[in-house]
């Protein structure tokens, strides 16, 4: 699904950020991305998504070596790639349902089901009451909830979230990784870089710790259980 082999990485002139980072994530896994601030997560996840090349090393998705792809593959590779990014990006000038409902509509799907499919999921991520409201009417935890709709109306094959719990309350941040639990039961491989340890351990999945830009994979609760 997703493999590292001897990646590393380095902004424009500066000092590498991941060194030799080896790495194999199963389909239908859920992991969780640790370490500290500043400690390349951002980065493993740009490189997942695509948004950055490795400087060194082989990155495949989908048993595709990234390297050789074309400019015109890469869309139909990204559209199977959900992705919750820290800054939210959600579209200023569009209600919370065309914001969701946009990967549908792009993907030319019957109109009449995607309002309800849309409304269901803004009612799941707890949007019931803000169907019609701009990003900027919404707080910044909503946002995110919002964010997070988008990324998984679609049911990708892979679903990266940048801290999706960051700025949201105990409750929610509950129902949201339920929600993340529910599209990986529906074979949806899932990681998500958090800083929350009590999550981390009432979930139990393994965790890929990144410290100093390298990586060390420890396995969750449940696998030990
Ligand atoms: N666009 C960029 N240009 C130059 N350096 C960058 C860029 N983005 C990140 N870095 C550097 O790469 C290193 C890793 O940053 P990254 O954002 O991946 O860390 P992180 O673990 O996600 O941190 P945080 O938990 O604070 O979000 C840092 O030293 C950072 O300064």
């Amino acid at each position: 699904m997703v493999r590292f082999e001897n990646v590393g990485m380095r902004y424009a002139a500066g000092p590498e950020v991941l060194h030799d980072i080896d790495l194999d994530l199963e389909p239908g896994g859920f992991f969780f991305l640790t370490g500290p601030s500043g400690a390349g997560k951002s980065t493993l996840l740009k490189l997942m998504y695509l948004a950055e090349r490795p400087t060194r090393g082989r990155i495949s998705l989908f048993d595709r070596d990234i390297a050789g792809l074309t400019r015109a593959q890469l869309p139909a590779l990204r559209r199977r790639i959900g992705v919750v990014f820290q800054e939210f990006r959600l579209i200023e000038h569009l209600s919370a349902l065309d914001n969701v409902a946009l990967p549908l509509r792009i993907a030319g799907r019957d109109e009449a089901r995607v309002k309800d499919h849309v409304v269901d999921l803004l009612h799941w991520v707890g949007l019931a009451d803000h169907v019609h409201a701009l990003p900027r009417e919404l707080s910044g935890g909503q946002q995110q909830r919002l964010a997070i709709a988008r990324a998984v109306i679609s049911q990708p094959s892979l679903l990266i979230a940048d801290e999706p719990t960051g700025n949201v309350d105990d409750a929610i941040a509950l129902r949201l990784l339920y929600l993340f639990e529910e599209l990986n039961r529906r074979g949806t491989t899932v990681v998500i870089a958090t800083h929350n340890q009590a999550l981390i351990e009432r979930f139990g999945h393994p965790v890929l710790h990144i410290e100093d830009g390298r990586l060390e994979r420890r396995p969750g609760s449940r696998e030990l259980a």
